[in-house]
């Protein structure tokens, strides 16, 4: 990737603007804050129907319909449609893009404001506040309060949507019917605060990041934040699913010359890291997976986990994948373990899958078939 590269287009979303803004934990205020968000399905007469989708690092609130960016399906189009196991002939499902994103939410990408909210004429960049797991889960919040939305059936979702399941759960119990933390933990473990930390050397070092103000000269980190995906990719698969996928193979037939030929595994991650430059900014990825290094739900709650759910009536569905060497079962487990010590009504289920942490996003019927049969069993219980 040595081309250079535009800053993402301005989009219109659709968005909720709340002029007030959002204190965050860090004790900033985004004001005014910009909450982007796609529904799909009808919300009922009573308001029962409500299901919050949260997205993982890289996501947006365009899980079951094209993404205006890159022209792809949504990310869980699998998963979330008429018919489908989040089905919206029967829920209305609701996904935010998260604070600090770069699809409409306030974010480092957006225009940054003084105290007073006033426009400054430039984006935030890395002015833009640190935040939280919670800060995004508080952001949330206002959206769904904003619908008129009391309780909310479920709040699903993977990876660091999974992070968010669990601060919705705590943070606000009385809202959430159902909760079904997927692919996560209940903290970020040393070694991927470690992989991350890789990633944000990537873009440091590149010399288009300039401290963080591309925006100036209109060409943007590219190579930095490349890497930084390539490095996280890796972490996304397996060994088996990369050794399954592209063995040894070399790309082309030309003969093996040891000099020139590239293998197919390293093709693929080039152009995992260049599809993504095309959709991500490089300032939100340092400010989310700060966001997620910071994520420790026990640190939160007096040095147990079990105290974030004491008394808790909402139900969980915990959902790992055997070859998720990220967010490994024995996290999820330890999650389960908690729950149980709250005293909470869990299920667990992992599945058997050589696809690695991904596989959360992947067509994987058995996944798809329990998290189906949690959701339905929720609803009947409250009539929906
Ligand atoms: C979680 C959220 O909230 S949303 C964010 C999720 N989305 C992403 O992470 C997007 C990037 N991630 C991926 O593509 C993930 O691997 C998945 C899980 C989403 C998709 O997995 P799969 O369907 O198995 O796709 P796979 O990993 O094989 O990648 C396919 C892509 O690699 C390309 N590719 C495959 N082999 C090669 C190769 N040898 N050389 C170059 N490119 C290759 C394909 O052409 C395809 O490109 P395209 O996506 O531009 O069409
Ligand atoms: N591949 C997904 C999952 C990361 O946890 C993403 O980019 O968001």
């Amino acid at each position: 990737m040595t081309e250079a590269l535009a800053p993402l287009p301005q989009l219109e979303h659709q968005r909720a603007v709340f002029a007030d803004g959002l204190a965050l934990d860090s004790g900033a205020v985004i004001k005014p804050l910009a909450v982007a968000y796609r529904t799909y399905g009808k919300l009922n007469a009573l308001r029962t129907n409500a299901v919050l989708i949260c997205h993982a690092l890289t996501g947006d609130q365009y899980v079951a319909e094209t993404q205006p960016v890159t022209g792809k399906p949504g990310w869980w189009d699998t998963l979330v449609g008429p018919g489908k196991p989040v089905d919206t002939n029967r829920f209305f499902v609701i996904c935010a893009n998260v604070l600090g994103g770069c699809m409409g939410s306030s974010g480092p990408a957006e225009e940054m404001t003084d105290a007073e909210g006033q426009p400054m004429g430039r984006p935030w960049g890395i002015d833009f506040p640190s935040i939280t797991i919670r800060d995004m889960v508080r952001a949330q919040k206002r959206l769904v309060d904003h619908l008129g939305i009391d309780r909310l059936l479920a709040v699903v979702g993977g990876s660091m949507g999974g992070m968010q399941v669990l601060e919705w759960a705590a943070t606000y119990p009385d809202m959430v019917v159902a909760a079904a933390p997927i692919a996560t933990a209940s903290y970020h473990s040393a070694q991927n605060i470690a992989f991350h930390e890789v990633g944000r050397a990537a873009i440091h070092g590149d010399p288009d990041w300039k401290g963080g103000r591309y925006w100036e000269d209109g060409r943007i980190p590219a190579k930095g934040l490349s890497v930084a995906r390539m490095v996280a990719h890796i972490t996304y698969l397996s060994e088996a699913a990369l050794g399954r996928k592209f063995g040894r193979r070399l790309r082309g037939a030309s003969a093996l010359t040891f000099l020139e030929d590239v293998f197919e595994v390293e093709s693929y991650l080039r152009h995992q890291g260049s599809t993504f430059v095309r959709r991500f900014d490089a300032n939100s990825y340092l400010t989310i997976t700060r966001a997620m290094d910071y994520f420790d739900l026990a640190t939160e709650h007096g040095g147990e986990v079990a105290n974030a759910f004491r008394g808790t009536r909402t139900r969980f569905l915990v959902a790992s994948f055997s070859s998720d060497w990220l967010f490994p079962t024995e996290e999820s487990r330890a999650l389960v373990r908690a729950l149980n010590a709250a005293a909470a009504n869990v299920s667990f289920v992992e599945i058997a899958t050589d696809k690695g942490h991904d596989a959360f996003l992947l067509d994987e019927p058995v996944f798809h078939r329990a998290l189906g049969g949690f959701l339905k069993g929720a609803a009947e219980r409250v009539g929906v």
